[in-house]
């Protein structure tokens, strides 16, 4: 079967800044990848290039068989997106954006019982704006799942939950890759990197310094804990 994403040499600059060198990355149906890297090591840019909210400087993308840049509206109905910024209407209420965000697609997912499970039922008059910063992020996770996808990105999944926050957002996203769904995720909590991805790719300067399992990186690193591994291939010296 053919990977539900894959980028080969996946280039992005801005300007003199070279900002994603060459990524390629190949994810399969049903599984979790983890993109890892400090502030600027180009997570972000590398999913903006992958959803063709930035056009690559060079190299291909395909998510579900398709060209982001060109099926964008057909991916659109199959892909659920969290992006650390978000915009919305100054006033919204919880459940309005869902209402909202639920016309766009054909069969999406009921909001309600989504909010439910993340614990923000209560939340769902109030608006956006009031929400803590870890409500607006399960309500931001919740958005990203309406449409029933069959890929998810998450950038910065988990940044601003508290730890049963957290515990609660992995076993939902537990249950999504055991019925199929395909998560491509950022973080920069090494737990729930160990907890969650089935295969990372470590970028430093937007280059790919490791690519494979965890259980890997720790195997061909001088440490025996994944983040000590970690940092040691993110070192700025090494
Ligand atoms: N629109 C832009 N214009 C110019 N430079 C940009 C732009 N977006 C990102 N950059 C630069 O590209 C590099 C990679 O940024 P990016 O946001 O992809 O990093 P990141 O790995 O997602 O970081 P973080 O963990 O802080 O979210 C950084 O040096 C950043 O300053």
């Amino acid at each position: 079967m053919s990977p539900v994403i894959q980028t080969s040499r996946l280039t992005k600059s801005y300007g003199p800044l070279l900002a994603l060198k060459g990524l390629d990355l190949s994810v399969e149906r049903g599984t979790v990848c983890g993109l890892l890297g400090a502030n600027g090591a180009g997570k972000s840019t590398a999913i903006a290039c992958m959803l063709g909210l930035q056009r690559p400087s060079s190299g291909a993308v395909q998510i579900l068989g398709q060209d982001p840049r060109i099926a964008r509206k057909q991916l659109f109905k199959q892909v659920g997106v969290q992006l650390q910024e978000t915009s919305f209407q100054e006033k919204i209420t919880a459940e309005e954006l869902c209402q909202v965000s639920a016309a766009l697609y054909h069969r999406p997912h009921d909001y309600r019982q989504l909010l439910a499970q993340f614990g923000l039922a209560d939340k769902a008059g109030r608006p956006v704006k009031e929400l803590s910063g870890g409500q607006r992020q399960k309500l931001f996770i919740t958005l990203a799942l309406l449409p029933n996808p069959q890929v998810v990105f998450l950038d910065e999944l988990t940044t601003g939950l508290d730890p049963r926050a957290r515990r609660e957002v992995w076993a939902i996203l537990s249950s999504l890759k055991a019925s199929g769904v395909t998560i491509l995720l950022t973080s920069h909590f090494m737990d729930e990197v160990e907890a969650l991805c089935d295969h990372i790719c470590i970028l430093k300067h937007g280059k790919t310094v490791f690519s494979g399992t965890v259980g890997q990186a720790v195997a061909d690193s001088p440490y025996t804990a994944f983040e000590d591994a970690y940092l040691w291939y993110t070192e700025e010296d090494r």
